[in-house]
């Protein structure tokens, strides 16, 4: 402990370790500190912040119909949170460091404009604990109450981009998210993975002991199930149409409890009655950032398409062949019915690397004259955070 402060170039802990001194004093001079090293830290955001004005000016004179669509650059932003984990040198972690870089830059982009997030709600569902994480507490995060209604409302220009889940580690895909991207034209411009922890909310008007139903949604459900049969193998399963409604519905019930985030159990008013209940540890779910604008490279990108093969002998291998030749890494490759009957599959593929890189390029095109028809959904940052 003694050796980990002296190395902290602050030299603050070695400036107290002083016998002479008692508790208050020690306290003083490291308060003094961090005044001192606040004052500096606010004056230097200022300066960022007065920097991305500046930054905003050159993007309206440069163009002023992209600009008033949006000054935010995703692309930017993964680099400079990149930048925040690669200098860290501690103690705090390379994540708590960019989560602080991620709020600062929120609110330098809500300066240059504020940006608006549409997002799979209501207040308190997982969706919308990704929008923040990915946007900072400076977007204005709006709740629409299906998918479709997030597409709609980015397609319409009504927001800047929307937020929906894609796929979930322990209940597979969300069917739903894939199926707007066969018909959309909007780009992937981003995605988020959140580490999914579920709990067992009551309000202060539940009977404990007389619990008799459970809410949330289905696949909160199902990410529960053992620990449910184990703990309330005799209440009754329902299923609503998100973990937030299933918040909401505890009002004066006093026989039921639901399972859902900790910021509906804030947001509700309601008490957390067990924590971590979901059955797979490392639960998590991964959700797109979807918008009009296509994302230049960021310099460790991925990139998804949609694509529809002929019902022939050998198909599949003939669309991935090209990937593993050329060497390309692929992350995720996914089946889905086709609508029409001219697509017989249709394959969602993840990949590394941008469309705009040289050896993506040469794949897209191979892939391209292979399949019956093929959509580029998007190249975009692999999720920093
Ligand atoms: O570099 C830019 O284009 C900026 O607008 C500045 C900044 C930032 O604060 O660093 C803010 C918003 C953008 O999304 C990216 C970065």
């Amino acid at each position: 402990m003694h050796k980990h402060y002296d190395r902290h170039p602050t030299g603050a802990f070695s400036m107290v370790n002083d016998a002479s001194m008692n508790e208050s004093e020690q306290l003083k001079v490291l308060r003094d500190r961090i005044d001192s090293i606040d004052d500096q830290i606010g004056k230097l955001i200022s300066e960022r912040a007065q920097c991305a004005q500046d930054v905003a000016e050159v993007k309206k004179s440069a163009n002023p119909e992209e600009a008033a669509k949006s000054f935010y650059r995703p692309e930017r932003e993964a680099q400079v949170l990149r930048k925040a984990m690669e200098r860290n040198q501690g103690p705090l972690s390379n994540e708590e460091m960019a989560r602080l870089f991620r709020e600062i830059m929120s609110a330098c982009l809500a300066l240059e404009q504020p940006i608006k997030v549409a997002f799979l709600g209501p207040e308190g569902t997982f969706t919308q604990q990704a929008a923040l994480k990915h946007f900072g507490h400076s977007a204005i995060a709006m709740p629409f109450s299906a998918i479709d209604e997030v597409f709609r409302e980015v397609e319409a220009g009504a927001v800047n981009y929307g937020v929906v889940p894609v796929e979930n580690s322990t209940e597979g895909v969300v069917n739903h998210t894939l199926d707007n991207f066969m018909t959309s034209n909007l780009k992937i411009c981003g995605e988020v993975e959140l580490r999914i922890h579920q709990n067992l909310l009551i309000s202060d008007v539940t009977h404990v002991k007389n619990i008799s139903r459970i809410y949330s949604h289905s696949q909160s459900l199902a990410q529960c199930r053992k620990w449910l049969d184990a703990h309330y193998p005799n209440a009754e399963r329902i299923a609503v149409s998100s973990n937030a409604e299933a918040a909401k519905r505890l009002k004066g019930e006093w026989n039921a409890a639901a399972i859902a985030g900790s910021m509906a159990a804030e947001l509700y008013g309601l008490k957390v009655l067990a924590e971590k209940i979901e059955d797979e540890p490392d639960n998590s779910t991964r959700f797109l950032i979807i918008g009009t604008e296509s994302v230049p490279a960021s310099g460790d990108d991925k990139t998804s398409l949609v694509v529809a093969m002929r019902n022939e002998p050998g198909a599949l291998h003939n669309l991935l062949e090209p990937f593993h030749r050329h060497n390309i890494d692929l992350t995720r490759v996914e089946s889905r019915p086709a609508r029409t009957g001219a697509w017989t599959y249709v394959f969602f593929i993840d990949f590394s690397g941008h469309a705009q890189d040289a050896e993506v390029s040469k794949v897209l095109n191979e892939v391209s004259s292979r399949a019956a028809d093929l959509k580029l959904l998007g190249s975009y940052p692999k999720a920093v955070l």
